[in-house]
């Protein structure tokens, strides 16, 4: 079976059209202040009214607080939820209390950070596996940095799971071939500028998927 793409960071109609009309699997919505593709809710809720039945709207959150969830997911009518830098004791309470399928993102620099993708089973239902960003860094994920995929080779997931980091038009059909990955997950590898969405390239790089 073909790999299927979550388009991530989507903030206007045209490229949220892009996603769909390209064949997204997945769009997601980004509930963070910090990062450039942040949505306001009445934004979130514009674009999700756009999202037909069979394309999953996923939120994007850094270990948010319930107030957040509850008002984000109401906005953006979310399925799913990606959880940034929140505990696996967090993860497993927010999907006992919102009973929406629940994501946690692991991120990867070496070996040893695959470690903490096994505390999260039974706490999630999928893992992203995402670039570790360095220390300091505003944002925990969606700057386009790749890990090394070979990182993967021989790992038994705990979970199902979907890989991110770097991707971009030119390189998902390797990462795909590479690692394996039955999901994929971009965000700046499909802009001009952090938070500028580019249809061309969210078409470009659904086609390298459904290629691959
Ligand atoms: O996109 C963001 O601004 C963001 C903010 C906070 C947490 C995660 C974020 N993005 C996610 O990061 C990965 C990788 O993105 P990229 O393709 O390397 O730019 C992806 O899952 C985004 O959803």
């Amino acid at each position: 079976m073909p790999a299927t793409a979550k388009i991530c960071g989507l903030s206007t109609p045209e490229t949220l059209d892009a996603a769909v009309a390209g064949g997204a699997s997945h769009v997601g919505l980004v509930f963070f202040p910090p990062s450039p593709r942040d949505l306001s809710f009445d934004r979130a809720a514009g674009l999700a009214g756009r999202v037909p039945s069979h394309v999953a709207r996923v939120g994007v959150f850094v270990d948010p607080d319930d107030a957040l969830l509850d008002q984000a997911a109401a906005a953006g009518r979310l399925q799913a939820l990606q959880l940034h830098s929140t505990s696996p004791d967090r993860v497993a309470a927010i999907r006992a209390r919102t009973r929406l399928e629940t994501w946690a993102a692991v991120p990867i620099r070496t070996r040893t950070d695959l470690d903490g993708a096994r505390a999260f089973a039974g706490a999630a239902d999928r893992l992203l596996y995402d670039a570790k960003t360095p220390p300091g860094s505003a944002l925990p994920g969606g700057m386009g940095l790749r890990f090394d995929w070979a990182l993967l080779d021989g790992f038994r997931h705990p979970l199902p799971w979907a890989l991110s980091g770097g991707l971009d038009p030119a390189n998902v059909a390797e990462a795909i071939r590479r690692t394996g990955a039955k999901l994929v997950d971009v965000s700046s590898g499909v802009e001009t500028a952090p938070g500028i969405k580019d249809a061309w390239k969210i078409a470009t790089f659904l086609k390298a998927v459904r290629a691959a």
